[in-house]
């Protein structure tokens, strides 16, 4: 069914959205899985992995973790698809440089950068929120099957700098980062999570269920969000241009 938005700025969640969550838990979670050791042995003192380091002894309330617990730690999240922030910190830094060395190339469904680009053309400002961090998020834009898409984008927000994507506040802390604080019924949030559009429409955005045949969530359906198969579905349209 065609939705219609008259918005400003569009936030999109990549996995389930964007993206097929099949090509992040078979291709980029074993990735990162088989590197866990080799980045907390070669890297343990780097300020990102010492941070994420602290923030796994920290959820597991064990604050003598050695190297062996951590990453016990780290691929017993995998496992359920736990998105955890210091398991997204160090995936992102893992992912980044393969993205960087060619090993990974993103993945974005058909309809998608079409719409994207579409979207950017008429002036909608695009941003995304996903569990990935912001590192993963720039080289997943960064290296896509078209090329950079980076420069379509405009702000990335994770559960770093927003904050968990099933509370309202999160989406309240990026209407202010985007001016419009005063105006949260100019941003469209499009996800496959039911939990994070109620989060999103309680901070007064709109929102679109992405709902995709194979998808974790299809099933489950979006509630009474308004929704979306494809996003050759929704139509935006902007009154303030
Ligand atoms: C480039 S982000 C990689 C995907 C990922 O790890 C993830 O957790 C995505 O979750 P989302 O919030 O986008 O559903
Ligand atoms: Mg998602």
């Amino acid at each position: 069914m065609s939705q219609v938005f008259d918005i400003d700025s569009v936030v999109l969640d990549i996995e389930g959205t964007t993206s097929a969550t099949g090509f992040v838990v078979d291709v980029l979670y074993p990735y990162s899985r088989s590197r866990f050791g080799a980045l907390l042995a070669e890297r343990g003192g780097d300020p990102e992995v010492v941070r994420a380091v602290a923030q796994v002894r920290e959820l597991i309330a064990e604050p003598d973790a050695d190297d062996a617990r951590v990453e016990k730690a780290l691929n017993a999240w995998l496992d359920e698809d736990r998105k955890a922030t210091p398991l997204k910190t160090l995936q992102g830094l893992i992912w980044s440089e393969g993205f960087a060395r060619g090993d990974l190339v993103s993945h974005f469904y058909d309809d998608v950068l079409p719409a994207l680009r579409a979207w950017h053309a008429a002036g909608v400002r695009l941003h995304v929120y996903s569990s990935g961090s912001v590192a993963a998020q720039r080289a997943w834009f960064r290296s896509s099957p078209e090329g950079d898409l980076l420069p379509l984008v405009e702000g990335l927000y994770d559960t770093e700098n927003a904050g968990p994507k099933q509370e309202a506040d999160s989406y309240r802390t990026i209407a202010t980062a985007l001016g419009l604080a005063a105006t949260p019924e100019r941003v469209l949030f499009l996800s496959d999570r039911p939990g994070e559009l109620d989060a999103a429409r309680a901070a007064g955005w709109h929102t679109v269920g992405v709902r995709r045949p194979g998808e974790p969530y299809y099933e489950q359906g979006v509630g009474d969000h308004a929704q979306a198969g494809a996003f050759d579905e929704i139509t935006i349209m902007r009154s303030t241009a």
